[in-house]
């Protein structure tokens, strides 16, 4: 069973504008809410894909509300968070010329909310899969990533960590099977600037000797490189317009374990990855069944021979 856990929801609330004038006022040509957060966007595109996962983490209030509603319609979802009090957070999404976000901070989460998610947790099985992801409330405990990962490893399954920073680092000594840090993430972590291909697989490779089994760096409009313990593999990407990368990411984490769960090989899981990557990126929501195979055959894989 895949399960996904989001320690902080959010309604994403998506605007689009011809462009964004900071200090005017800016007119909307197109608005939409979606359920988001990061594990919530893979449970999702799972769904999509013709897989069934169980959907963990906090909701709160009349946007948590609304997020538990939006989800009832997916037919292979099956959400079981916490109640908090407050309000889940509503994330604010600008398309102009160029993508804006405005994250909020979310909920207040209390020691019994604390152990309640725990509590769930703690059902999981041996060779269940377990994606945790996105940013956490501040009011959480700050080594809360690093104590689901321990319960992961106890319990046998497998852990797939999508994270900034300290709550990505805090889980590595647990080996996680697959993290995927987006380049600016993968720079922060180390406080690097990386220009080419040869330096983001230098420090893609330092995650690795820390823990990381397999390490996937999304790179926006350029593709990805995937880190397995005995090669490195790139992707292309195929050029579109872009309506939308919201979730982009999260699509390629959804599309990887899709993959990787029935053909066991990881090109092949990196090459259906980069398309759900991509497919969000060119739609309006997130990746379909459909959009995925019309991008598959264009996604060309390299093994990358290292100098
Ligand atoms: N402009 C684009 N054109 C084509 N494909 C894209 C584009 N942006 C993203 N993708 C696809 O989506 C994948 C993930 O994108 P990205 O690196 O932006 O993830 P991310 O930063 O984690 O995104 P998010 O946090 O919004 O989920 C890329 O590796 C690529 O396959
Ligand atoms: O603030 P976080 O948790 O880091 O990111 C949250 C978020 O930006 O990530 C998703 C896209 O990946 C969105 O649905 C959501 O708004």
């Amino acid at each position: 069973m895949i399960y996904t856990c989001t320690l902080n929801p959010s309604v994403d609330y998506k605007l689009k504008l011809d462009d964004l004038v900071p200090g005017t006022l800016n007119r909307v040509k197109n608005e939409e809410y979606s359920p988001g957060g990061k594990g919530i966007n893979v449970s999702i595109v799972l769904n999509n894909l013709g897989i069934k996962s169980t959907l963990f983490g906090y909701v709160a209030g009349f946007t948590g509300s609304y997020i538990k509603e939006q989800l009832n319609i997916y037919k292979y979802l099956k959400p079981d968070f916490v109640e908090v009090s407050g309000q889940t957070r509503i994330n604010v999404k600008l398309k102009g010329q160029t993508e804006t976000e405005i994250n909020a901070s979310g909920p207040h989460i209390n020691e019994d909310n604390y152990l309640a998610l725990l509590k769930k947790i703690k059902k999981l099985k041996s060779r269940d899969i377990l994606v945790i992801a996105g940013s956490v409330p501040s009011s959480i405990k700050h080594n809360v990533y690093n104590e689901i990962a321990r319960i992961v490893d106890e319990k046998g399954a497998f852990l797939v960590v999508d994270a900034t920073k300290q709550l990505l680092r805090s889980t590595l000594e647990f080996k996680p099977f697959l993290i995927k840090p987006n380049k600016v993430e993968l720079e922060e972590l180390f406080d690097v600037k990386l220009e080419t291909d040869n330096e983001v697989i230098k420090y893609a490779k330092k995650l690795q000797n820390l823990g990381a089994k397999n390490v996937l760096i999304s790179l926006g409009g350029d593709g990805a490189v995937l880190i397995t313990q005995d090669f490195v593999y790139r992707s292309n990407t195929i050029q579109s317009e872009v309506i939308h990368t919201v979730g982009a990411g999260d699509s390629m984490v959804a599309g990887f374990l899709a993959d990787y769960i029935k053909n066991h090989s990881f090109e092949s899981a990196l090459r259906f990855a980069t398309a759900c990557g991509s497919a969000t990126a060119f739609s309006k929501g997130l990746a379909t069944k459909d959009e995925v195979e019309k991008l598959i055959s264009q996604i060309k894989i390299n093994i990358v021979k290292e100098n």
